[in-house]
């Protein structure tokens, strides 16, 4: 009996588990000696071990399968944040995420840790070693973040420690990695078309930036810290490299790390915030006649002109969190991993 039960509290599964953040997750925990299924709506890799489900989280009974004999589940599935669908956000994040909950209700999971973002309080304005009691965002700056912050609000909520089911929500900043689908191809992409010679406002402005293997351990440390007498039930943890760096900086090392030009010249915050609402208009606007994706969203600008960093006391007190990795190990690893986007290749 005790064999078995140990058993299952080292069977977890990682719903979104194909993607960036959820590879790296499902490698951490292998390694680890958990037994790990993935669901995931695409299958991307092959690992010995592991047993993949392929589904959409919105389906309950495609879910089934995979939440089976299972004690902890993480949820890192949605759609990217790039995307303006907000109806697929809605379906995915929100009512994909009651269909989550309630499945892992059904099949007796007992624990649930959310990635959540630490975007659900980002206005677009200066947050400054922000800690988890700020207030969500009242006006999101889209709809990837607004429906970050239902989800986020529907996992907290479900923890009920009389019904033996426990949550947690992880909000990390900026993830960064080897196989990022975003940060350094986008990056890469808008210098090689020569965009990247702009620095947005003063270039003083201080961001959170976390390697992924960061964000794996907290995830890690979340779900073993989980239990009923935790303080860490029903709230909310970011989770960081907790050293922030100045965003122009950030991109700078990479864009020098991969041989290209860093950028040099100024450019008001206002002025190209504003461009930038204007171009996100006109694309809405001609949207049914013509489809174009501005490179400068009022999201990117936002995200590239202000301070957003965040404090991570509250997960180094409740489950003795401390980044595994330096920013600039970090950066050298993730340089070294895109052969490919090199200056020239
Ligand atoms: N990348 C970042 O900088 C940050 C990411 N996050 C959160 O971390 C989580 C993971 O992000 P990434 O790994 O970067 O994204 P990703 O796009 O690489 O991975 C998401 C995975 O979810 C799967 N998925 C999407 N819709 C699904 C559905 N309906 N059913 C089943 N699977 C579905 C995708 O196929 C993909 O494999 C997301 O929840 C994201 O909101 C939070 C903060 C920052
Ligand atoms: C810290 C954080 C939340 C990072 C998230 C990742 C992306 C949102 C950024 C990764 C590459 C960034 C980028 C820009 C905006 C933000 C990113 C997409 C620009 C488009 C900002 C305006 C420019 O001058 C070009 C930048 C290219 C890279």
């Amino acid at each position: 009996m005790a064999t078995r039960v140990r058993h299952r509290n080292k069977r977890c599964t990682v719903i979104g588990g194909s993607g960036f953040l959820g590879r790296h997750l499902v490698e951490k925990l292998l390694e680890r000696g958990y037994s790990v299924s993935v669901f995931d709506i695409c299958e991307n890799f092959e690992l010995p071990g592991v047993i993949f489900h392929q589904g959409d989280l919105c389906d309950k009974q495609a879910l089934f399968p995979a939440l089976k004999d299972v004690s902890l589940v993480f949820h890192c599935a949605s759609p990217a944040p790039g995307s303006d669908n907000r109806g697929l956000f809605e379906r995915v994040n929100i009512q994909g995420t009651r269909t989550v909950i309630q499945a892992c209700l059904e099949a007796g999971v007992e624990k649930l840790v959310l990635t959540s973002s630490a975007s659900v309080v980002f206005e677009g304005t200066d947050i400054k070693n922000g800690r988890e009691d700020l207030p969500y965002a009242k006006k999101p700056i889209d709809y990837y973040t607004e429906t970050k912050i239902e989800q986020e609000k529907l996992v907290l909520k479900a923890c009920d420690k009389g019904k033996g089911f426990l949550t947690v929500a992880i909000r990390p900043h900026g993830i960064f990695g080897p196989r990022d689908p975003q940060l350094v191809p986008i990056l890469v992409d808008t210098a090689r078309r020569g965009k990247m010679k702009f620095i947005i406002g003063n270039g003083t402005n201080l961001v959170d930036f976390t390697f992924v293997e960061n964000v794996v351990h907290g995830h890690i440390l979340a779900a073993e810290h989980l239990r009923a007498d935790s303080p860490i039930c029903g709230k909310p943890y970011h989770i960081t490299n907790d050293e922030p760096i100045r965003f122009w900086d950030f991109m700078s090392e990479v864009l020098v790390g991969l041989g290209y030009d860093p950028p040099r010249y100024h450019l008001p915050y206002m002025l190209v915030y504003g461009l930038a609402l204007f171009l996100w208009l006109l694309a809405l606007i001609l949207r049914p006649l013509v489809s174009f994706k501005p490179t400068f969203t009022p999201m990117r600008v936002a995200l590239a002109g202000t301070h957003h960093y965040y404090s991570c006391e509250r997960a180094k007190q409740d489950m003795g969190y401390k980044p595994v990795v330096s920013l600039k190990e970090g950066i050298d690893r993730t340089v070294q991993s895109y052969p490919h986007l090199r200056q020239g290749s």
